[in-house]
């Protein structure tokens, strides 16, 4: 097993404690997301598994080794891991280049600079490598901090949030790149994230971190299909929840129901549309069926009265 954390307790202060008895495993080479919302600990768990800050109680095993925090450790970080936070702590008067070279051995220069260009390629900055950091955005500094970190070739990549200040279509390049090129290299990548659904396709797992605990660690079609609660089914974007008792008024086998899987039907429960809207891929739709308001989406705009039915192949 390539970390190991093992009862783990910790609180940022005597009056919140945060982990409590947390354990989780991480195997090598895997692609895994910390899903939840803002203020569940996602950072503090990454920061903990780095060294940065003292345990409570508990282990860390990071390649059969004790990770310490900096009570015993005073240099904390581990040549096989690597940790982009949400400061980028890049070197200001050194080039782009130079700050995604740092780690790399001088011994031979050819080869440095083309691993180098090689990074710079993966995160999509090749033509910033003679650029100081300030004047770059706070994405593309953000990128450099990725690069710098993969040039290590670290067992375990620890990412904060690394989307978090790209645009759409820078994300999308990156995401793909990165993503490929941590599974070529066989880096298990650990990813912060609350925009779970950005991620999805290429997740070997989620774990789903509340108020400290984890609640959920399966693979993304599990974890999406068959949620352990509506906080999880929540961080998929729009869900239709249904208490137990409204499951038995609709007759439905499960209590949550995402946008595209209620579809209208010939037959089935009647319902009034509320509203209907352009939403790109699909017509985002209010509906109202048996007192209770529910997103459905179509591909066409939708009016009047309708009738629905909930997507059977889904029920579990
Ligand atoms: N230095 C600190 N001192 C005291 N409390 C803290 C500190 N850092 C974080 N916390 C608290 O610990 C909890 C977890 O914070 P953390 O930053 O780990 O969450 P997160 O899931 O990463 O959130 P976000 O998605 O907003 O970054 C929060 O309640 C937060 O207020």
């Amino acid at each position: 097993m390539l970390l190991e954390i093992n009862n783990l307790f910790f609180s940022h202060s005597p009056e919140n404690n945060l982990f409590r008895n947390f354990n989780l495993k991480v195997e090598e080479g895997k692609t895994i997301a910390l899903a939840g919302e803002s203020g569940c600990g996602k950072s503090t768990l990454l920061n903990l598994i780095y060294g940065l800050l003292d345990s409570d109680k508990g282990e860390i095993i990071f390649q059969g080794k004790p990770i310490l925090g900096p009570k015993k450790n005073l240099v904390p970080g581990e040549d096989d891991m690597k940790l982009v936070a949400q400061n980028y702590d890049l070197m200001p008067y050194s080039t782009v280049a130079e700050n995604v070279g740092k780690f790399i051995s001088n011994i031979n220069l050819e080869a440095k600079k083309e691993k180098v260009q090689e990074l710079l390629t993966v995160v999509g900055l090749e033509e910033y490598a003679s650029i100081l950091p300030k004047y770059l955005s706070g994405g593309q500094q953000q990128r450099v901090s990725i690069a710098r970190a993969l040039s290590v070739m670290p067992k375990l990549l620890l990412l904060d949030e690394p989307f978090s200040n790209l645009d759409f279509s820078r994300k999308i390049e990156l995401r793909e790149r990165l993503f490929r090129y941590v599974k070529e290299k066989n880096i298990s990548l650990l990813i912060s994230t609350h925009e779970i659904q950005e991620v999805i396709p290429w997740l070997d797992q989620i774990i789903v971190l509340q108020e400290g605990r984890l609640i959920q660690n399966n693979n993304a079609e599990e974890t999406y299909n068959t949620p352990y609660n509506a906080y999880v089914a929540k961080l998929f974007g729009e869900v239709n929840i249904f208490s137990e008792d409204e499951k038995s008024i609709f007759d439905l086998s499960k209590n949550f129901w995402y946008p595209h899987e209620i579809k209208i039907s010939t037959t089935g429960k009647e319902a009034k549309v509320v509203e209907s809207r352009f939403a790109g891929s699909h017509f985002w739709n209010k509906i109202s069926v048996e007192d209770k308001n529910l997103i459905m989406y179509t591909p066409e705009k939708i009016e009047g009265s309708i009738h629905i039915e909930f997507e059977k192949k889904k029920e579990k």
